[in-house]
């Protein structure tokens, strides 16, 4: 049984993927104290809503979703109904594996992971570090798990905030990208539906011929840059704003909170 502790935005999407894929919704357990919410996903995804005390008792696996600020009082209350033979793990951007460590029954293997939202189309992109006392075995029950819903890969926790910065955020840097575009082609007169499908189709495009290629981006770019063309007048304006330092600062700054949040 698998308990999905907060089912926020990046919750619902971890269970909406997993129950996509074939997950039987009666061996997933959700707790969820906003009652309305609750009660939402009750109906849409016919899930077993319960309190986490509940949950503890009787999930193998906790995926824990909370916001990293009300993690260590939830982990504090969760640790008495909770042993070394139960999986915990934590998507929460920060949170170390030693921080969550302590609040829990001495031994418990905790599996820190960083998710992103596009799992909610069975398109994550998910990095996972095992803490001190998760083996071979625990790691591979979370990849296995996440893995249902997109790529996973492991990495040492060392680069973890790196991971949050990038990946776990990154979508949002995307959709910043496409409401820029999308605005663009409105403000030249565009109808709004056939600017959103050229950009989003591009998007898609981008991503196939970068994970399909095996070409660095680089490359894919020369190719779509012409001599004197229109590709060549767009690139020297984003570089005279600054848009590569801007985007080395965003994810510099992203990195950095991921880290602050450990001490919150
Ligand atoms: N949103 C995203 O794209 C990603 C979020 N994360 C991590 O996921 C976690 C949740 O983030 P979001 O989903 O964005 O936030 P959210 O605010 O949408 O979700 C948090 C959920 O936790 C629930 N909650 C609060 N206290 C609780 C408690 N004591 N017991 C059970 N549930 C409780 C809230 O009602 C809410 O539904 C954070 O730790 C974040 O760092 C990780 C990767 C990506
Ligand atoms: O914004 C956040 O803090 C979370 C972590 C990664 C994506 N969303």
């Amino acid at each position: 049984m698998i308990a999905i502790i907060g089912a926020g935005k990046m919750g619902e999407a971890l269970l909406a993927g997993m129950l996509a894929k074939g997950h039987a919704p009666e061996g997933v357990l959700v707790t969820e104290p906003r009652s309305e919410h609750a009660a939402e996903l009750r109906g849409r995804y016919g899930v077993e809503v319960v309190p986490a005390d509940e949950a503890a008792k009787r999930a193998g696996t906790l995926l824990l979703a909370l916001k990293p600020q009300d993690m260590v009082s939830l982990l504090d209350d969760l640790a008495p109904h909770l042993s070394p033979d139960r999986l915990v793990i934590s998507v929460a951007a920060g949170l170390t594996t030693a921080v969550l460590e302590e609040h829990l029954p001495a031994g418990t293997p905790v599996v820190r992971a960083m998710p992103n939202t596009p799992a909610l189309m069975g398109q994550g992109m998910t990095a996972v570090a095992g803490g001190a006392h998760a083996g071979a075995g625990h790691l591979e029950r979370a990849e296995a798990l996440l893995g249902t819903v997109g790529e996973v890969i492991r990495v040492g926790e060392q680069h973890m905030d790196t991971v949050t910065a990038i990946s776990g955020s990154g979508p949002a840097y995307f959709y910043f990208i496409a409401e820029t575009m999308i605005e663009a082609g409105v403000a030249m007169g565009m109808p709004r539906a056939t600017a959103q499908k050229l950009v989003g189709q591009t998007i898609t495009g981008a991503a196939a011929m970068l994970n399909g290629s095996g070409e660095h981006p680089v490359v894919l770019r020369e190719a779509v840059t012409s001599p004197g063309g229109t590709t060549a007048a767009a690139l020297r304006e984003l570089e005279r704003h600054g848009v590569r330092a801007a985007f080395t600062d965003a994810i510099e700054a992203a990195r950095d909170r991921s880290s602050a949040l450990s001490g919150s």
